[in-house]
């Protein structure tokens, strides 16, 4: 019974990827395949000591899978046994390599990580097999590697042994133990361990003969030379495609090579001390690699409890090879002898166990990231080459695509013109026919021979290949042939039977003109079809540049902006709003060539090369072609005069614009020149330098065009795009110096007016006079309409009495008075968002605030009046006696309430001053506090209707 089959599934679609490896990434694993270990048995011949010892083989081998103790001295029966493979001790070791561990090992070639180990006791042939099972591996890798010349090949080598729990580098003697540790990514790794890149297969074995040489081996009474360690092989191999194929992507795999130390019985070795010591170690690891294999054979494949990989160093490094991403040979190895049959009995249980154990291959595929870069730096480069260089021989596949276009046209002009001669020919071949025929007056008329009505006949192989193509090399030798024909039999032709052929012929030569109109209508609609969608951009996109250059123009701005008065900077105001628009209109053409480009390269058939090329230089910090922080660099936006958007590109470096491209480039009629008049229009270039060795398929031209126009495109957009942001922070900084030329402007205005006004009060203290008066009457009326603090009134009313200095304050206080009267008028239709809720009850807290002022100035009317004080203000202001704290309270409401009439005002400032304690010298109050300050930081409740004005003044 078979039961660890190999896998043999297509490596593409087994899938990929568990470990990772440094500057690499991984690509998303799409299918794991599952599959059990291979395990095979080898029977070693009877050593010599045994045959010395007459010792008998105990085992049979019925066939190839099976292997069954035999009934000698009737011990107990064991067996059958069945695995993928049993070799009896007459079978070779490349036998065994060949049907037990070679396809497992090459696996590794394609990405497939690979493990090899031999297992048995002490003396049963381990090292004897795993050495010769390395030798055919190595061989048969670099045969492989050899064969397989489309991929690159990197080999890696590393070793190491398990000597009594501790694990050495077998590169490194020097090193004492290595750590093993648990990587989320790699999972089990040695730490520090030497890796050595493999030259050849020469150094490959060089490199294996000296961990073998390095290798802990001692004498045991059962084996001379017997390996008192664990020794792992390691050979990473990381292939990808050769360079020049753009492939990026790598298989990555390890193929360990695992040769155990052999289970021993003390008794049996004679070991003591150190062989003792070592021996105990062996069994223990042993031991546990029993009990993984046996966990994880009863859990049938699911790796479910416990799975003691932990419990030595050998099962955690084989960790991945006993249950994970691996494909794994276990070659079990047997003494034949009868004296070591319970031991073999234990290594076919072990095998049995094995068997069972599944694996979850994966193929390995990395993206090498520096390997990812460098191809798209290559690419990059090339393009850029190939877009920018004014060589003619840069763009072979356009070129020569149209000159095979043009020979054709040419070839059909020819054969169009071979064709009317013939026409001619026949017709006068037929006016000679008529002619000999009235000659003959009458006379019998002999039809045209066999051969000439044959010859002008179209058979279907010539209609077929007039029709097929464009090539019509045959249908214009078929003619000739036939013209040849007619011209031996003018003898006897029949002329209706001529008509008719010259009919044919004409019909002919029209459906070759239509044959040769269509393949220029093809030819003018390849071309077309790039040219009109990337004219139809480029267009656009030289629009737009002439446009910036337009806006550059205009954007011009000095970095002092010099103010000489008030007009010009309210000019420059203009100017700068004016750019504004400017911008949003640059920006919105933007998008309108943006649009049109990616209809462009909608409508182009997709391309992988140019797919990817499209995603991949997004990494690569892109040049531009022109430095942002300099505008004089705007015109350089324009790649190269013989980019493929040229025509226009091309129009705009002539005339308008200096380009940096080299200055061949510029030449009108040179080679890049002409490249971009053929890509404009499919003219019939003669100084075409392409070589005919450059010609590329049709298809792969295309391909090309539509790269190189898409890239030139994606990259003007680019510049543009850069070009417009850098546009947007300059109007940024414009908007910023705008509003410092708008806070000049009012200064401006204000030290006008205060010139202004000093000069009226300097020359005529009268006029000064008038205009107080005025100011103040204006204030006065609007703190009366403001729901204005009495207190503030009465201060400012004191205070401010004419003096020329007082100018300033008053006109402040107009301007917020007026201000905040116009926003309480059209408070109710005000937006909240505008005033905000404390400002939208303002007017009702004002007027609250107001009635609690008039209440705490009646409280002072006691406090701070005597009783006759009291009496005369009652008098004066017509309070009539009705109680006292009417009265107060009349007198007070009394107080500020007719604005219009100024001994109201006066009197009630006099009254309001007396109250609150101040007097006119401003013993209390300075004017600065009038400046900003309306309010008194200590009596904020007195003062809260200022603070709302404040407040509304600041929004
Ligand atoms: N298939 C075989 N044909 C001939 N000789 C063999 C074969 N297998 C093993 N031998 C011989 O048997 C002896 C023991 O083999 P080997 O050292 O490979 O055993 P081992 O299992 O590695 O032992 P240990 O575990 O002690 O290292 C060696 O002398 C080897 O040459």
């Amino acid at each position: 019974m078979v039961i660890g089959t190999p896998v043999t599934t297509p490596l593409s679609k087994i899938v990929r990827t568990p470990s990772r490896v440094p500057g690499s990434r991984r690509t998303t694993p799409s299918k794991i395949r599952e599959e059990k270990i291979l395990v095979t048995i080898r029977v070693r011949p009877l050593s010599p000591k045994e045959q010395a010892a007459y010792d008998l083989i105990a085992w049979d081998f019925p066939d190839e899978q099976t292997i069954v103790s035999k009934n000698l001295n009737h011990e107990r029966h064991t067996g059958p046994y069945s695995f993928d493979y049993v070799f009896d001790p007459t079978c070779s070791t490349s036998k065994v390599y060949e049907q037990g561990a070679r396809d497992v090992a090459l696996s590794a070639l394609n990405g497939i990580n690979a493990t090899i180990f031999a297992y048995g006791q002490t003396s049963s042939g381990k090292t004897f097999t795993m050495r010769g099972i390395t030798e055919s591996a190595v061989n048969d890798i670099y045969e492989r590697i050899k064969l397989t010349t489309e991929r690159d090949f990197v080999l890696k080598f590393s070793a190491l042994e398990i000597y009594n729990e501790t694990v050495v580098d077998l590169l490194n003697r020097e090193s004492v133990s290595l750590r093993l540790l648990d990587d989320p990514e790699k999972g089990v790794i040695v730490e520090k361990q030497v890796e050595e890149i493999v030259k050849d297969e020469e150094h490959l074995k060089t490199l294996i003969g000296t961990v073998e040489a390095h290798r802990q081996v001692g004498e045991t009474a059962l084996n001379d030379k017997s390996s008192r360690s664990h020794q792992i092989i390691r050979l990473t191999i990381e292939s990808s495609i050769r360079e020049n194929s753009g492939c990026v992507k790598s298989f990555l795999a390890t193929l360990n090579l695992v040769d155990l130390a052999g289970s021993e019985r003390a008794s049996q070795t004679s070991a003591d001390g150190t062989r003792l010591k070592e021996g105990s170690h062996i069994n223990r690891s042993l031991l546990t690699l029993t009990n993984v294999i046996r966990k994880l054979s009863c859990s049938g494949g699911k790796r479910s409890g416990h799975i003691p990989y932990r419990d030595s160093k050998l099962t955690r490094i084989l960790q991945s090879s006993l249950g994970g991403n691996s494909r794994t040979a276990i070659i079990c190895t047997l003494s034949p002898a009868l004296s070591h049959v319970e031991q073999s009995r234990n290594t076919l249980c072990f095998a049995t166990s094995a068997k069972e154990v599944t694996t979850t291959a994966q193929v390995n595929m990395v993206v090498a990231e520096k390997q990812l870069l460098k191809h798209l730096q290559k690419e990059v480069s090339r393009l850029e080459a190939e877009l920018r260089s004014p060589d003619p021989a840069a763009s072979p596949c356009l070129r020569s695509l149209l000159i095979e276009k043009e020979r054709k046209i040419q070839k059909m002009e020819e054969e169009m013109n071979e064709l009317k001669r013939q026409r001619d020919l026949a017709q006068s071949q037929l006016e000679l026919e008529r002619r000999s025929k009235k000659e003959l007056k009458g006379s019998d008329h002999h039809g045209p021979s066999r051969q000439v009505v044959k010859c002008l006949s179209f058979t279907p192989e010539d209609e077929e290949v007039s029709g097929a193509s464009l090539s019509t090399n045959l249908g214009r030798k078929s003619l000739l042939e036939r013209q040849a024909a007619i011209r031996r039999s003018t003898n006897s032709t029949n002329p209706s039977m001529l008509v008719h052929e010259i009919r044919k012929l004409e019909m002919r030569q029209r459906q070759l003109g239509d044959e040769a109109n269509h393949a220029l209508q093809l030819l003018h609609k390849e071309f077309a079809s790039h040219r009109i969608g990337s004219q139809g951009a480029t267009e656009t996109i030289a629009k737009l540049f002439s446009e910036i250059k337009e806006l550059q123009k205009i954007s011009y701005i000095p970095e002092q902006i010099e103010i000489k008065d008030k007009a010009s900077l309210k000019e420059e105001i203009a100017r700068l709003r004016s750019q504004e628009s400017n911008i949003a209109s640059l920006e919105q053409k933007l998008e309108n060539v943006q649009r049109s480009i990616d209809e462009l390269v909608m409508h182009l058939p997709s391309c992988h090369e140019s797919a990817d090329s499209r995603t991949a230089p997004s990494k690569k910090k892109r040049v531009l072609p022109f430095n942002l922080s300099n505008t004089s660099n705007i015109p350089n936006i324009i790649r190269s005069p013989c980019s493929p958007m040229s025509p226009s590109s091309c129009n705009i470096v002539e005339g308008e614009i200096e380009n940096r491209a080299p200055p061949e480039c510029n030449n009108v009629g040179s080679a890049g020149d002409s490249f971009c008049s053929q890509l404009g229009t499919p003219v019939k270039s003669k100084d075409s330098n392409c070589t005919p060795g450059s010609r590329q398929s049709n298809s792969v031209n295309m391909k090309k065009m539509q790269t190189m126009f898409k890239k030139a495109a994606e990259d003007n957009i680019r510049s543009i795009k850069a070009y417009v942001t850098e546009l947007k922070e300059r109007v940024a900084k414009l908007q910023y110096q705008k509003q410092l030329l708008v806070c000049q402007v009012l200064e401006l205005e204000a030290n006008e007016a205060a010139s202004d006004e000093a000069d009226i009060s300097d020359q005529s203290p009268l006029s000064w006079h008038l205009v107080f008066e005025d100011q103040r009457q204006q204030i006065i009326m609007l703190w009366h309409l403001c729901h204005v603090s009495l207190v503030h009134r009465t201060q400012f009313y004191m205070l401010f009495k004419g003096d020329p200095s007082d100018q300033i304050y008053l006109e402040v206080e107009l301007r917020r008075l007026t201000w905040l009267d116009e926003h309480l008028a059209g408070l109710g239709n005000a937006s909240p968002a505008l005033l905000g809720d404390d400002a939208a009850g303002y007017v009702s807290s004002s007027i609250k605030a107001l009635k609690q002022e008039r209440e705490y100035l009646a409280k002072r009317v006691s406090s701070k009046l005597n009783a006759e004080e009291r009496e005369m203000l009652y008098v004066k202001w017509d309070i009539p006696p009705d109680g006292k704290q009417r009265r107060r309270l009349q007198l007070v409401n009394k107080l500020w309430s007719d604005p219009l009439n100024m001994q109201n005002v006066r009197d009630s400032a006099e009254v309001v001053a007396k109250l609150v304690g101040f007097c006119e010298t401003g013993e209390h109050v300075s004017k600065e506090m009038f400046q900003l300050n309306f309010v008194s930081p200590s009596d904020k409740k007195t003062w809260i209707g200022w603070n709302l004005i404040s407040n509304l003044l600041h929004l």
